[in-house]
């Protein structure tokens, strides 16, 4: 643990998860660091632009260092085959008023102007899900001095990243919130799903990085007792969802707090990508119409303008509400201070 705690120059092995999307806002970030906490601008989603204005926000805020997390997948996925969906989903544009089959291809990989943005602005922590990062651009953040964290569902992808040079492995869990962080979607298309006390063990058995747990962790008493198998530290993202500084929207915010364990699912039918989310109305609409959902990011970007008005019209069916097992035991909203402190302090 403490070499963990050297590595990335924080008080506390508790990581707020990088959430794309607009959750990781400048305020969130900076007050984990504060506290004591890793926090991580989620930049998987993001422009080089964007990064830099987050990055500049957040160093207003704090003198801390935080990291960036990036998705090391390809982003540039296309499909020809999207009428069928498309017809679909314009009853759900009917319904909330929005224009008609308004998909468009839009790459997101800004991968590389990203890795210059984090070089300039010498941000020493990164971390990756769904892949390693090209060759290349390990050497450049290596060279950079940066601390590479890397996300694994199974024991092949940890070695992957060890031998990739990665300095640290993030033990995805199945309970985790949010996308799988499985590399081979094609070989595994519900992602690999080991419970995350199982996982932790392997890798710890077989890999020699520092270990950090995620999935389903809520409290001191889970996370005390994943260090004490191993883990050096845990990565939280659901609880996160809560915190007063996240972006996480209001109708987002109130399922999170009406939800049960047992109401989280595996689905691709937001993203193409399996991903822990509660179940809503639009999850068990496309499940029960047996449509192929399409290859991420594609299924991505045909259900963006849903998911943007159903947010607007605080409307949690149409949302995609990616949250872990673990959620059932959420019952207030907390600052992020309180959220690290809950873990370094009980
Ligand atoms: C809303 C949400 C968004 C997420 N986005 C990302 C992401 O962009 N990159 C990433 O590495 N992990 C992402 N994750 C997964 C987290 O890294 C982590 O594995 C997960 O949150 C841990 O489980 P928990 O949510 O039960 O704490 C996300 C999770 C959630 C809940």
């Amino acid at each position: 643990m403490s070499q963990l705690l050297k590595l990335l120059d924080i008080k506390y092995p508790i990581i707020q998860a990088g959430m794309a999307g607009g959750i990781t806002t400048p305020g969130l970030v900076a007050a984990t660091a504060e506290a004591g906490g890793l926090g991580t601008i989620g930049a998987g989603y993001m422009d080089a632009a964007a990064l830099r204005n987050d990055i500049i926000e957040t160093r207003d805020l704090t003198d801390r260092p935080f990291a960036v997390n990036l998705f090391a997948a390809d982003l540039n996925a296309s499909s020809s085959n999207v009428q069928e969906m498309q017809k679909f989903l314009n009853k759900y544009r009917k319904e909330l008023g929005l224009q008609l089959g308004s998909y468009t291809v839009k790459a997101y990989d800004y991968l590389e102007e990203k890795v210059s943005v984090i070089l300039e602005e010498k941000i020493s922590i990164v971390s990756t899900a769904f892949g390693v990062l090209p060759a290349k651009i390990i050497g450049q953040l290596k060279s950079g001095k940066v601390v590479l964290i890397g996300m694994a569902t199974s024991l092949d992808e940890a070695l992957q990243l060890e031998e990739a040079g990665y300095d640290v492995i993030v033990a995805q869990g199945s309970e985790a919130g949010g996308h799988r962080g499985t590399f081979d979607v094609k070989k595994y298309p519900d992602g690999c799903n080991i419970g995350l006390h199982v996982l932790v063990e392997e890798l710890l058995e077989n890999t020699r990085l520092p270990i950090i747990a995620a999935g389903g962790i809520y409290s001191k008493k889970q996370a005390d007792a994943l260090m004490a198998m191993g883990a050096s530290g845990v990565q939280i993202g659901t609880r996160f969802l809560l915190a007063r500084e996240a972006g996480t929207n209001q109708a987002y915010r109130e399922a999170l707090l009406r939800a049960r364990g047992e109401d989280t699912k595996l689905t691709k039918v937001f993203s193409g990508r399996p991903a822990r989310a509660i179940r809503n109305r639009f999850i068990d609409e496309v499940d029960a119409s047996r449509l192929e959902t399409l290859p991420f990011p594609v299924q991505n970007q045909m259900t963006k303008d849903i998911r943007a008005a159903g947010k607007e019209k605080v409307n949690a069916d149409f949302l995609s509400l990616w949250a872990g097992q673990g959620v059932g035991s959420l019952n207030k909203e907390e600052t992020a201070e309180e959220i690290v402190r809950s873990f370094a302090e009980g």
